[in-house]
């Protein structure tokens, strides 16, 4: 099998590549913190298919949380552009670009108010049914329909679990149906079920929409359908896990601390791979997206 050329992808054209194909696109961007600082990323193409799972992964400080803020336009490049369905950024607005993506952070907060509340946050006009079509999603419809007060239940009032934050979280992003729906994994270690859960949310999102995700665990990592390894601010390689396996010696041994950092969690491997045991993060991986 060839070798990924540096920041291409083994084996033919990165995917949405120039095809057209691609809904998110990054040319050439270069991109820091302030002058008289070196640039977090550098040179970055990226395209971003219509459906399917990018993972970024790399070590700490790589550039991947900078990657997710200048899609989400926390940050502006210095040199090169991005592009949603082909129009750059800077002919959109700030909105036009957000109502189009989600994020889920790490620690996403929830807002003061009810679970309903929390899950109509930023779609407002969203039926009983899409409430409870992404209950289900997430799997805590049991859950909700368990307490006294259903959707309408305080939030404050109820003790809600880290998983079950991170699992709302994901619900009101679904609600979105978004474009491009960015998740930053959790690198701490959550119950089984809201692991499964995030999994199966990604899958089933890929089939219809971008899904891009900061990918802690092994699993999740497995499962995209393109992963990007990215190492002092440039991606170096890009291909499918077989291929960088066999081709990028940092992907093989991120691959390594994620199973080793995962090993003995039970966490059930995805179908078609015998060792990926995956729920713990790699160590020095990021606490948090910005
Ligand atoms: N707010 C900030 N101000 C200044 N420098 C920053 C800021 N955020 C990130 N950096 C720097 O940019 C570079 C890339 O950081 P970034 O957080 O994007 O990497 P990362 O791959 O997400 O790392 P981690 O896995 O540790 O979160 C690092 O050198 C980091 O120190």
């Amino acid at each position: 099998m060839p070798a990924p050329a540096p920041g291409g992808r083994a084996g033919g054209p990165p995917p949405g590549g120039s095809d057209g194909a691609a809904v998110l696109e990054l040319r050439g961007v270069t991109a820091g913190y302030g002058p008289g600082r070196e640039p977090a990323v550098r040179g970055i193409d990226l395209a971003v298919p219509r459906r399917g799972h990018t993972a970024v992964v790399g070590p700490s400080g790589a550039g991947k949380t900078t990657l997710l803020s200048l899609v989400l336009r926390f940050l502006e490049p210095q040199e090169g552009e991005l592009a949603l369905d082909g129009r750059p950024y800077r002919e959109l607005s700030h909105p036009a670009i957000r109502s189009r993506l989600a994020y889920v952070e790490q620690d996403t907060p929830v807002v003061p108010g009810t679970i309903r509340d929390n899950l109509l946050f930023s779609s407002p006009d969203a039926g009983e049914e899409d409430l409870r079509r992404v209950l289900r999603d997430v799997r805590l419809a049991e859950k909700v329909d368990s307490l006294d007060d259903g959707l309408d239940t305080e939030l404050s009032s109820t003790a809600v679990s880290g998983g079950e934050r991170q699992r709302i979280a994901l619900a009101r992003a679904l609600l979105r149906e978004p474009d491009v729906l960015l998740l930053d994994e959790a690198t701490a270690q959550l119950d089984a079920l809201t692991e499964a859960a995030v999994h199966e949310c990604i899958r089933t999102r890929a089939r219809a929409g971008a899904v891009v995700t900061i990918a802690h665990r092994l699993s999740t990592v497995i499962d995209a359908d393109t992963i990007v390894v990215m190492e002092s601010g440039r991606i170096r390689a890009r291909g499918t896990h077989e291929e960088l396996l066999a081709a990028d010696v940092l992907y093989r041994d991120l691959v390594e601390a994620l199973r080793i950092a995962s090993a003995g969690s039970g966490a059930a491997a995805p179908a078609g791979h015998a060792a990926a045991p995956a729920t713990v993060a790699a160590p020095g991986a990021p606490q948090r997206t910005g």
